[in-house]
């Protein structure tokens, strides 16, 4: 049994961190914290905490007091103090905001308006892109667990970019994300009247997300990658949904694609190659740690189109972050994951 404690519990991601995380037979949850509303019961917030799953949120000293794995599930530019701290302690660290996830503290700077307090911090971080970096991650004690549309993105890219079939550098990407990637503050956007029966765009072309993308695909590359990423906001709970638009190179056939995804994804079990017809849906992903991937071939164009569906709250945050963790703590990875999607 590992200590486990998440500072930011009250939000969105923090929230769903604790529900499944309840789950997990490994950990004991020993506190949760909050800042506006740290004495409260957490079931004061979320009524589905009520009874035996209800716990009092506290400072968020005290989940560095009493914690050996500290999750923090906060807005940028919060995180490297509490990462400092574990750091000193030797205790462990995921980061569900984006202060872990960038190679570059000029790209920070650029897309986050922030400074690393600490530098050397980074140096120690691991993406947290459970299936690509595995042995990294069970090494590491700093994880920043990837955005949610760099999830969907990365997972449904890895296989052809491995093993270099796209034919250009730039790639087109449409993501659409439910309203709870938003998190839980109210906002024009995610005002129901506003979204409800509504479908946008937003963002296009200066989303944070772009450099992480960027980034993550061309060392899976191996050569310099760009995206063209528009996000869209769903008038619906939970679900990311990204469609990409890649060439191929001349001498590859889908069939090889096919094949390939195939190979790579076969021992994943939260990856689901779905077989070649289906598309993938965001429905059948929801509540659940599967990324759900289907392929798809315009032979006018010679162009691939995979379709890629994650659930945001889970394999796009928390779920992704349980993962890590079980791999930090030499965990079954399946541990605290294995939910059947909700929806039919
Ligand atoms: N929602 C999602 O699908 C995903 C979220 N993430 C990332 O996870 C992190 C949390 O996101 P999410 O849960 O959606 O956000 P929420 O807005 O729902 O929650 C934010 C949390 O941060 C806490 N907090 C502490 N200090 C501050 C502060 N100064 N200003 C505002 N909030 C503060 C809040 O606590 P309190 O208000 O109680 O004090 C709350 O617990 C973010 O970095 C987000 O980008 C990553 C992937 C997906
Ligand atoms: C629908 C919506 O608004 N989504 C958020 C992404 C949320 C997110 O979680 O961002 P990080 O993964 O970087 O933490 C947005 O576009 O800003």
């Amino acid at each position: 049994m590992i200590k486990v404690g998440i500072i930011g519990a009250s939000g969105y991601a923090g929230a769903e961190l604790y529900r499944l995380l309840l789950n997990h037979k490994n950990v004991e949850i020993v506190a949760i914290s909050s800042q506006s509303y740290a004495g409260k019961m957490i079931s004061d917030l979320y009524p589905s905490f009520y009874g035996p799953y209800d716990m009092c949120l506290s400072q968020d000293q005290d989940v560095l007091d009493k914690a050996d794995m500290i999750f923090a599930s906060l807005p940028h530019g919060l995180s490297e103090k509490y990462a400092k701290v574990c750091e000193e302690q030797g205790k462990k660290f995921i980061d569900l905001g984006a202060d872990f996830r960038l190679d570059k503290e000029s790209d920070y700077q650029q897309w986050y308006q922030h400074d690393y307090q600490y530098p050397g911090l980074h140096e120690k971080q691991v993406y947290g892109l459970s299936e690509v970096n595995r042995d990294l991650i069970k090494k590491a004690t700093i994880i920043g667990n990837p955005g949610c549309y760099p999830t969907s993105i990365t997972l449904g890219l890895y296989p052809l970019l491995k093993n270099q079939m796209q034919k250009d550098e730039k790639i087109i990407i449409d993501s659409k994300s439910g309203t709870t990637g938003a998190g839980k503050s109210l906002s024009e956007d995610t005002h129901f009247p506003k979204c409800n029966e509504s479908f946008h765009p937003y963002k296009i072309a200066s989303h944070r997300h772009t450099p992480e993308i960027e980034q993550e695909l061309s060392k899976m590359a191996n050569q310099d990658i760009q995206v063209m990423f528009t996000p869209h906001l769903l008038p619906v709970n939970r679900g990311i949904i990204s469609t990409i638009y890649v060439s191929l190179k001349d001498d590859v056939t889908f069939d090889e694609v096919y094949d390939i995804y195939h190979k790579t994804y076969q021992d994943e079990y939260f990856v689901r190659v779905l077989p070649k017809g289906k598309v993938a849906d965001l429905k059948f992903v929801q509540y659940s740690n599967f990324c759900d991937i289907s392929l798809h071939y315009d032979e006018r164009y010679h162009q691939l189109i995979v379709v890629s569906t994650i659930d945001n709250m889970v394999k796009g945050a928390a779920g992704q972050a349980i993962q890590n963790m079980n791999l930090m703590c030499g965990f079954n990875e399946l541990e605290g994951l294995m939910m059947i999607p909700a929806s039919f």
